[in-house]
């Protein structure tokens, strides 16, 4: 079967344990939800499979194929895409700049990378000017601008890193209904880091629960939502 595994992987920054012996595999045509509290090694995890970060032990497999010493630009050609936090858009870049650079990156000629780009960013939901400097959006724009830019080259997988932060509750539900299509629609797998557990329970097939940097649980959203450990976790973060 397709799938992007992370195999016994662990992270160390100094003394600090950022994973500790992580398995889980992500299988096209499926979300599944990682969640855990602040700090629970959720974003690390994310760097680890896109190239952004090494892993001190264990690996990284693309359907088979050991990935972890790829660099991030490797990792997206070949088909793992990814958005940020923090966006991380070139501010001075127009929006459809933005998304035409990632396009262009992967090799397309210019007027298809701008075609492919203009359609994504319409897709992803953005609905200002294309032409407005990229530093100049609203939070959540800068989100679907993200999100369009990581889509582009019809990727294999997808990380998605919080992608509601910020959003209303509008916001929320067309976001829901756009992450459903990912997998139906351009049949990728998509890793899902999310705070907000009414978008988990809607689009994952499959939630994976880190806490202090280990699996605490994994399975249907539900039924892992109900777990006493899972909900001790929380709650511990919340005392
Ligand atoms: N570059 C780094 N150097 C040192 N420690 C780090 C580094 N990156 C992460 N950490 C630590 O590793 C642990 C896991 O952090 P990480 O950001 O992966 O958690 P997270 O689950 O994504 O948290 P959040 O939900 O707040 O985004 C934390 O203790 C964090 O302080």
């Amino acid at each position: 079967m397709s799938e992007l595994k992370v195999n016994d992987v662990s992270v160390r920054f100094g003394g600090v344990k950022a994973i500790s012996d992580v398995t889980l595999s992500i299988f096209r045509k499926e979300v599944l939800g990682l969640i855990g509290p602040n700090g629970a090694g959720k974003t690390t995890l994310v760097n680890c499979i896109s190239g952004f970060q090494k892993p001190t032990s264990g690996q990284i497999q693309l359907e088979g194929s050991v990935v972890s010493n790829w660099s991030p630009a490797l990792s997206r050609k070949r088909g793992i895409a990814r958005t940020f936090q923090g966006g991380r858009l070139f501010g001075s870049m127009t929006v459809l700049q933005n998304v035409e650079a990632a396009a262009l990156a992967l090799g397309m000629h210019r007027n298809s990378a701008r075609a492919k780009a203009c359609e994504m960013l319409q897709w992803a939901g953005y609905t200002g000017s294309l032409e407005r400097p990229a530093e100049t959006v609203a939070y959540v724009d800068e989100r679907r601008i993200g999100i369009a830019r990581a889509l582009i080259g019809e990727p294999s997988y997808v990380l998605l890193d919080e992608p509601a932060a910020g959003m209303s509750d509008v916001e929320c539900e067309q976001l829901m209904r756009l992450i459903k299509e990912i997998p139906e629609q351009l049949g990728a797998g998509v890793l899902l880091i999310e705070h907000n557990m009414q978008l988990i329970t809607s689009v994952c097939h499959r939630v994976h629960v880190l806490d202090g940097g280990s699996t605490l649980a994994e399975g249907q959203p539900a039924e892992v939502l109900r777990n006493k450990a899972v909900m001790a976790a929380y709650l511990g973060e919340e005392s």
